[in-house]
């Protein structure tokens, strides 16, 4: 899979008319009684790569869907580009790509006669071969859809998406069942297309997908906005205030946090603590005070790093660890 691509961007991307990209205001959506998405509000700048993040069923499908025109809202303002997903779908179609979860493939058709059919649709769309190249599906061109692999069909959907060289792309999970090597290439794939100018939303369950590659990641949990914020900021990069390890499940976090140096201390997930040092107190101490206390208790450290808390610990305790349904 080849890390480069060629895109050719038309100047709309450059001079838009409207401040923003993406705008969703007070969007909500029930399925009958269930209410998914609550007044959700967020809006992504031009040529941004913006991250939604949150755990199953926390409505990021759904709001994705209805910004491409698939679902109907029930309140709320939806723009794209300025314009309305369904009354000016006409319009909007041949500037957006889709990326959609589930990989709504021809099973019978091959690879190669998918982005084929694909590329009909557009007055100038990229060429078949060269995204072939991009996206790793040269030697599997020939295979029908329903006997790729998992990964390669995310690719294919990939290219779907870009066949038509999209202002907006859209990518609901863009590199899930994806190997290492497929997940990399990806990635440049969409740092290139944004040095080239698109605006990317995506959804991800990898953190470090997210932290990666996302200009301000937004996460939500039952349907509400939780965080909208940089990746730096929402880590807390500049401030490395945090002591984080591993010991046995189950210490005492009201005894490490009464520890002199400590503001807090929380058990993140089963034997992984975080401590944040109380203001105006520096993390070395803090790391004395807790390796003492773990040595006088007899407790067996597995690792200690110190730093700025990762996006996963923040994720899960903004959303809790408890398994959605
Ligand atoms: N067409 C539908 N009819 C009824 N319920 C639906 C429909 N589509 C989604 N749901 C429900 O709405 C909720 C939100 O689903 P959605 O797919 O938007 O979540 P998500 O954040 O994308 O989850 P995941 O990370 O699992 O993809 C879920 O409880 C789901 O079962």
């Amino acid at each position: 899979m080849s890390a480069r691509t060629q895109t050719t961007q038309t100047s709309s991307v450059t001079s838009p008319a409207t401040s923003e990209a993406i705008v969703v205001e007070g969007f909500s959506k029930s399925y009958g009684s269930h209410h998914v998405v609550k007044r959700l509000s967020f809006s992504v700048h031009y040529g941004e790569v913006f991250a939604l993040l949150g755990p199953n069923g926390a409505g990021k499908t759904t709001t994705v869907e209805t910004l491409e025109g698939y679902r109907k809202a029930d309140e709320g303002t939806l723009r794209i580009l300025g314009l309305d997903p369904i009354q000016n779908a006409q319009i909007l179609k041949p500037r957006l790509g889709v990326m959609l979860q589930q990989d709504g493939l021809y099973p019978a058709l091959t690879a190669r006669e998918v982005l084929t059919l694909f590329a009909g649709y557009f007055e100038q769309p990229r060429d078949v071969n060269e995204l072939l190249e991009l996206v790793g599906l040269t030697s599997a061109q020939k295979t029908r859809c329903r006997r790729l692999s998992g990964g390669q069909k995310r690719r294919l959907a990939l290219a779907v998406a870009l066949v038509g060289n999209p202002e907006i792309i859209f990518m609901d999970e863009p590199t899930a069942g994806m190997d290492p090597q497929a997940r990399l290439a990806t990635w440049e794939i969409i740092r290139d297309l944004k040095a080239h100018g698109v605006t990317i939303l995506l959804t991800t369950h990898y953190m470090d997908e997210a932290e990666r590659l996302a200009d301000r990641i937004a996460i939500i949990d039952h349907g509400e906005l939780i965080k909208l914020d940089t990746p730096a900021n929402i880590t807390g990069v500049q401030n490395a205030n945090i002591v984080r390890f591993v010991a046995p499940a189950g210490l005492d976090c009201t005894h490490l946090a009464s520890l002199p140096s400590a503001s807090k201390a929380e058990e993140v997930r089963p034997g992984s603590y975080l401590l944040e040092t109380r203001e105006g107190q520096e993390v070395p101490q803090l790391v004395v005070e807790v390796t003492t206390w773990l040595r006088d208790q007899h407790i067996t450290l597995s690792e200690l790093r110190t730093g700025h808390g990762s996006l996963e610990d923040l994720f899960l305790r903004l959303t809790g660890s408890e398994v959605r349904d």
